[in-house]
């Protein structure tokens, strides 16, 4: 790509991050591009975006609209890593859950261009056969992949639009949280991830995004144009490796059961 020479001379060994207080919490570092991210767990949330039936599984929405989700297997196993990795430190974990109503009144009639957009509300136009079954709340594309059942502490979100911030309480949950700093992961990396963490930058949150804990809707170029644009304007970029194993150290710090002595 032409613009890699670009961010290569933007890049920097510097750690950025929000600013801490004095006497905060010590941040962890993450690998990251352009440069490392600080990050304070306990000030962090770990955001899973829309890892519903309708954008992972066969036969859900986007895989009955026509696009590729066969790469949603490991998409759906780098998250359950960085899942883990993140409570294990105290990250807050963030569900959001994408859909309308089952009359589709949130969804809006043709005077909202969700209306003429949505690939699950014109799938269902196409067949009406198919009337009801996508991203209605109450039916199984709505649901959550049994993969990723959110534990008590963690918080789902129910949102309307393609931006887990727009007519929801995802900023002041965070807020009220004292959260600064964000993980992305999640499905569709260039449609609700992006819209997500671009409305984050907007909202002075710090967002890093997994790379390979999301998938796109789209194709391989439409995943990197993502990336580009996480890492050179919105944001900073990481995989699922480099966040668990810089996290790891912050997991071994809790303390470890007594060792029984033997003789
Ligand atoms: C295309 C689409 C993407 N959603 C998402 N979760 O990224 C949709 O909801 O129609």
């Amino acid at each position: 790509m032409s613009n890699t020479k670009t961010n290569a001379t933007l890049r920097s060994a510097t750690p950025v991050g929000p600013p801490q207080a004095p006497g905060a919490p010590a941040p962890t570092v993450i690998p990251s591009r352009p440069e490392p991210l600080a990050l304070v767990p306990t000030q962090t949330a770990l955001i899973v975006v829309d890892m519903q039936n309708a954008y992972a599984s066969l036969g859900g929405y986007v895989d009955s609209a026509g696009f590729d989700i066969s790469g949603a297997q490991g998409t759906i196993a780098g998250i359950v890593r960085a899942i883990e990795a993140a409570r294990a430190a105290g990250m807050l974990i963030v569900f959001l859950q994408n859909g309308w109503d089952a009359k589709y009144v949130e969804a809006g009639g043709p005077g909202s261009p969700n209306w003429h957009k949505s690939n699950a509300l014109k799938t269902m136009r196409a067949k009406p056969e198919l009337q009801g079954r996508f991203l209605a709340k109450g039916g199984w594309d709505y649901e959550l992949i049994d993969a990723m059942k959110p534990q008590p502490g963690d918080i789902v979100i129910p949102k309307t639009r393609y931006s887990g911030f727009f007519n929801s309480t995802l900023d002041s949950s965070l807020r009220a949280r004292g959260i600064r700093s964000l993980v992305f992961t999640g499905i569709a990396t260039n449609v609700c991830v992006e819209s997500s963490l671009r409305d984050a930058f907007h909202l002075e949150y710090f967002s890093l995004m997994l790379e390979d804990a999301t998938h796109e809707l789209g194709g391989a170029a439409i995943q990197q144009a993502t990336v580009y644009n996480v890492e050179t304007f919105f944001g900073w970029v990481s995989t699922v490796d480099a966040f668990c194993q810089a996290l790891a150290p912050a997991t071994a710090a809790t303390p470890a059961k007594p060792e029984t002595a033997t003789a």
